[in-house]
């Protein structure tokens, strides 16, 4: 984008030459920044394939470029910069074919609660927008009782509690959210919903926040929001350890916007203020999806902070932008350390964060994952400004003004969150390790050092036992290498009404199944990394919505891009078509169901390769588990048990199976085949020879690494389109009849789904009364 707007506005001085003679003073115009300028979005039609740079274009008209000297200014008339902060509203919130919701002057009309992500469309005016609750109209934010009297009570309790909260204050932590909680009291109360919050009461959260949480209608905190809510308002770094779905997003979130209403508290000034946290998470789907999750908090705050996501795969120009004026900023690592580094100003406002979230901790820090992640920690703690460092020079710090100096760390309290942390480190965290730590390999432990806590952190294990999600049921079904896509196939036939989550270990595996499924009449998207990044929130949408209109829901094949943090409503079912590579993949691949006391199912596909791996992996995962009920014989626990499907069903779906295998893998050979075609016809174009493809196929024989691909090509190329056309209509022919169960007589639409999944013969990971598949 920064290239295409500089370009533009290149050309525009070429143009107007006579423009260059106009002075700053014209009337009715002004001498502007380009971050003041009303950039308008310019629609890039959807076929276009490659939207890197062009995702997220802006142009602006109307306003004049000067020259003076080598500085290049832009005259705008006023109606074209922005009158305020946040008037842009250009945060990634879902697709143009969503409703947009009103600009801030119509913000009293409150969006609809249960609109989904990416459905909502929130300006950054609504974010900033002063809401006057007493102005509003009743069914807007109607005062409910049982939350109204909560934050009642817990303004009456005020005196007691200041006793207590200041009891709990530790003196030597500055952040400490509880002695600074009174200065709250003197801003409005919000209304909220007939919704009782008492529960949350212990936690000594503020009559906005309790309106907030009640606006969301959670009545009690989840066991990590408990735990940790606490400690982080005391001012203590923490490391939070809870199974997948368990609210850690809120048990940061709370404190941090908690802290920002303190420090907001009868504050009038609009003047520029730095953030107060960043969050960092591994994937920009997650980043989005915490930043939303915060949002639909504040949609509960008479006045929220702005909340902003820096991600790849979005125009950096308006991230910039928005990070000017951001509170609370969410960010993946390369994105971040991009604009992070790009310019000083930012770096030290991002220094001064009062909050360092790292999400997905084990992820992010693991070494040689996100160099990025490491880059930006360091950068955090340099104790010299950016204009003075010397990467070669730390030692410079001393010879610092005092002035120059940013925020000391010591006021920043660090937060690490995950379903998953390495046991070795946790037992060193629970106090029980009994090794060297600095002589250990793990990086994760190393790279948690360089984390800079301010003091030990707190850590909190909610779930020390089992790793697993309480309401998750866990199954594995064994099938020939061969037959992953039939079963994958029956298990998805079977059930239809379940949202269904495929995890595959390879990008290519995701391209060659979504098709696959497609060609079944499945509603099947793909999710990758390789994928642009509008596709790939594409599909989440997709995957998002409601099921077709056959009532079939939605499945999503994705790579381990989608494992962890996502929190898609209503996900029933996770199969892992590959046996994931670690533990800790399958723990958060299988979070992405029951998440929220919901019930969900994962079931893994088992090779028999994949015995010995898959083995261990279940081992591994329900270790503790194991060791906790010592007194069960530890084999019965840990030995695989099954789910039988039914193997004439399965023969019966075989052929149409193998229809759709064969137009799905000749469809991407050939597509390949034409694409390394136009590659070898440029080169040779670009050499200024001649373009021979059967001189240039005989000299690209070979038959080492590759070949059985090249095979496969050549063989697609041969398939006329009247045999691609005669497929497909067989594969239609065969998909329109019925299968016969063979167990139960009833045909696939109303099958009997017990009498075909024969369950669990027995304990299968632990306690499971069987599937309910
Ligand atoms: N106190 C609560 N009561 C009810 N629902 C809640 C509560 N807190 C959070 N939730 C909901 O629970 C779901 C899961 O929360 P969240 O995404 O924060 O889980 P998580 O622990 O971060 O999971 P993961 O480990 O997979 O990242 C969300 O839909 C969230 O809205």
């Amino acid at each position: 984008m920064g290239a295409d707007k500089r370009k533009r506005s290149g050309d525009a001085a070429k143009k107007s030459s006579s423009k260059r003679q106009k002075t700053a003073s014209g009337a009715g115009k002004k001498v502007v920044s380009v971050n003041q300028l009303k950039w308008k979005k310019v629609e890039v039609p959807d076929m276009l394939d490659d939207f890197e740079g062009f995702y997220g274009l802006e142009e602006i008209e109307g306003v004049d470029i000067v020259r003076d000297g080598n500085v290049v200014k832009f005259v705008a008339p006023e109606d074209k910069t922005q009158v305020e902060e946040g008037d842009d509203g250009e945060e990634f919130e879902g697709f143009g074919d969503e409703p947009k919701v009103a600009p801030a002057s119509e913000k009293s009309s409150k969006p609809e609660k249960k609109a989904s992500k990416g459905e909502k469309r929130i300006s950054d005016d609504e974010k900033n927008a002063t809401f006057d609750h007493k102005k509003a109209p009743k069914d807007q934010k109607k005062a409910p009782k049982n939350t109204d009297e909560a934050a009642k009570d817990q303004k009456k309790a005020t005196p007691d509690q200041k006793k207590a909260q200041k009891a709990q204050a530790d003196p030597e932590l500055e952040a400490n959210l509880f002695t600074k909680l009174d200065e709250l009291e003197d801003l409005p109360e919000a209304d909220v919903e007939d919704v009782d919050v008492t529960q949350w009461k212990s936690l000594n959260l503020s009559s906005q926040m309790m309106a907030a949480i009640a606006n969301l209608k959670f009545l009690k905190p989840s066991a990590i929001q408990k735990r940790a809510i606490p400690e982080i308002m005391k001012g203590h770094d923490v490391i939070g350890k809870a199974s997948t779905g368990s609210g850690k997003t809120l048990a940061f979130g709370i404190p941090i916007v908690e802290s920002w209403l303190v420090r907001n508290a009868g504050s009038k000034s609009e003047a520029k203020k730095s953030p107060i946290a960043l969050i960092l998470s591994p994937t920009r789907e997650l980043a989005h999806q915490i930043s939303d999750h915060l949002k639909k908090l504040c949609d509960g705050l008479p006045k929220g902070p702005y909340i902003c996501s820096v991600t790849g795969g979005l125009a950096i120009q308006k991230q910039q932008r928005q990070l000017e004026k951001a509170d609370i900023i969410v960010g993946t690592p390369g994105r971040m350390w991009e604009v992070m580094s790009a310019g000083t100003s930012t770096l030290d406002s991002i220094k001064g964060i009062s909050f360092l979230v790292v999400d997905e901790a084990d992820r992010l820090l693991k070494d040689g994952q996100f160099k990025e992640a490491e880059e930006i920690l360091k950068a955090l703690d340099r104790t010299v400004t950016t204009e003075n460092y010397d990467d070669d020079n730390e030692e410079e710090e001393s010879d610092m003004d005092e002035d120059a100096k940013p925020t000391p760390k010591k006021d920043r309290q660090t937060l690490v969150f995950s379903a998953t942390f390495n046991r070795a480190l946790q037992q060193k965290l629970a106090g029980k390790a009994r090794y060297n730590l600095l002589g250990a390999a793990e990086s994760l432990e190393q790279l948690l050092k360089k984390l800079n806590f301010r003091e030990q952190p707190r850590f909190i294990d909610t779930n020390p036992v089992s790793q697993m999600a309480e309401n998750l049921k866990e199954g594995l079904i064994h099938c020939g290498d061969l037959e992953k896509d039939l079963y994958l196939y029956a298990v998805l036939l079977l059930q239809p009404m379940r949202r269904a989550l495929v995890f595959t270990n390879s990008i290519n595996t995701v391209r060659r199944l979504t098709p696959f499924l497609q060609n079944l009449n499945l509603p099947a998207f793909a999710l990758h990394s390789d994928m642009e990044q509008k596709a790939r929130l594409r599909s989440l949408e997709r995957f998002r919505a409601p099921g077709t209109t056959s009532g079939a829901s939605p499945i999503l094949v994705a790579t381990d891009v989608a494992a962890r943090g996502l929190d898609i409503p209503n996900v029933d079912l996770v199969i892992h078509y590959h046996v994931p590579r670690t533990a800790d993949d399958y723990v958060h691949r299988s979070g992405r169901t029951a998440r929220a006391d919901q019930s969900g199912v994962s079931v893994l596909l088992c090779g028999p390769k994949e015995d010995i791996p898959t083995n261990r992996l279940i081992a591994k995962v329900h270790a503790s588990a194991a060791a906790a009920q010592s007194d069960k014989p530890r084999k019965a626990l840990l030995g695989v048990q099954t789910i039988d499907i039914d193997r004439r069903l399965v023969s019966t779906l075989r052929p149409r199976v193998d229809l759709s295998k064969k137009i799905t893998e000749t469809t991407i050979a050939k597509e390949r085949g034409s694409k390394d075609e136009n590659w070898l016809k440029n080169a040779a174009e670009e050499l200024g020879i001649e373009y021979d493809s059967e001189e240039l196929e005989k000299a690209g024989t070979w038959k080492g690494r590759g070949s059985g691909r090249k095979m496969k090509e050549k063989e697609a190329k041969e398939v006329t389109k009247a045999e691609m056309k005669q497929w497909r209509w067989e594969l239609k022919e065969l998909l329109s009849r019925r299968v016969n169960t063979g167990v139960s007589e009833k045909y696939l639409s109303g099958v009997d789904v017990d009498a075909l999944l024969k369950g669990i013969k027995g304990e299968f990971l632990g306690n499971v009364d069987g599937l309910g598949l």
